[in-house]
């Protein structure tokens, strides 16, 4: 067995410090283009000032990090994502990410992890587990631990947050070989502590969606995935579209890791 072992073991302790974490998630500018960055959050380096003394890691593009590394480096642990896909694209090619990055700059970045999408029903499943494979492999040889972004979407899929259908996203992505996954809410703490159960211990982190209507809705949903088990949340709009995103970056490190209510954790924004 080579070294790589020790290498994974080492860096998920340092995003995982107290076995949880809160990953600001900043790769939006690509999945989602620039219309998900109003005002001032148009800049990228003012944003991750403003959060990275605050989350456990942050979670952006290689090209992305190479230009905001002034801002990071040193001060937060980095996970590297190198699969995206524009919302450009034609309709029937939405469920395929494209390699955008290889592991070794993940590596040269001084990354803490690699992070890579698995649309799992998708038409194109066959090329991202292809992907995935790839990317494993590599993340093996360098001992990065490797973030799957479980999203099951497909033709066959009705309704992608459904139970049923997020268990198996995270039961192949364990089969996948993910050190670490992150995947949807079903909707109640019940239905994620089944989710959590099928990840046979794999850290499971759900990732944070589309901004909910007040930061105090989406700090109900952080504490029932915490209350499911989970090991924490992967979040973005949820921070950097909130008009405070130190606020509620602290907000929600204050229920994952200190187990405060939601009602709580607000004051902590409102400072
Ligand atoms: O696939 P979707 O739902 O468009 O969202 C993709 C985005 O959601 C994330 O997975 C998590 O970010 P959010 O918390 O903003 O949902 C991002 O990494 C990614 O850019």
């Amino acid at each position: 067995m080579g070294y790589g072992y020790i290498g994974k073991k080492v860096r998920l302790q340092r995003i995982l410090r107290d076995g949880k974490a809160v990953i600001f998630a900043f790769d939006h500018g690509v999945e989602h283009g620039p219309a998900d960055f109003p005002g001032e959050t148009i800049d990228p380096r003012k944003i991750l000032s403003k959060v990275v003394d605050v989350v456990d890691a942050i979670m952006l593009l290689p090209g992305m990090a190479n230009l905001t590394h002034e801002v990071w480096a040193g001060k937060v642990p980095l996970i590297v994502k190198v699969t995206s896909k524009t919302s450009l694209r034609p309709e029937q090619e939405k469920l395929l990410q494209s390699p955008f990055g290889f592991v070794e700059d993940v590596v040269a970045l001084g990354a803490e992890a690699v992070a890579a999408t698995v649309y799992w029903g998708s038409n194109f499943e066959d090329q991202m587990l292809k992907m995935w494979f790839e990317v494993k492999r590599e993340a093996e040889r360098y001992g990065l631990p490797a973030l799957q972004l479980s999203y099951p979407r497909g033709p066959a899929i009705k309704n992608m947050y459904d139970v049923e259908v997020v268990r198996y996203g995270v039961r192949a992505a364990i089969e996948s070989g993910a050190d670490l996954i992150k995947t949807y809410y079903t909707g109640s703490t019940e239905s994620f502590r089944r989710v959590v159960e099928v990840a046979a211990g794999v850290p499971v982190l759900m990732s944070g969606g589309a901004k909910a209507k007040t930061l105090l809705d989406f700090l109900y949903v952080v504490k029932s995935v915490m209350d499911a088990g989970a090991q924490g949340v992967v979040v973005g709009r949820n921070i950097f579209q909130h008009e405070n995103p130190r606020g509620a970056a602290k907000a929600i490190m204050a229920v994952v890791h200190e187990g405060y209510s939601p009602e709580e954790a607000l004051k902590m924004a409102e400072q």
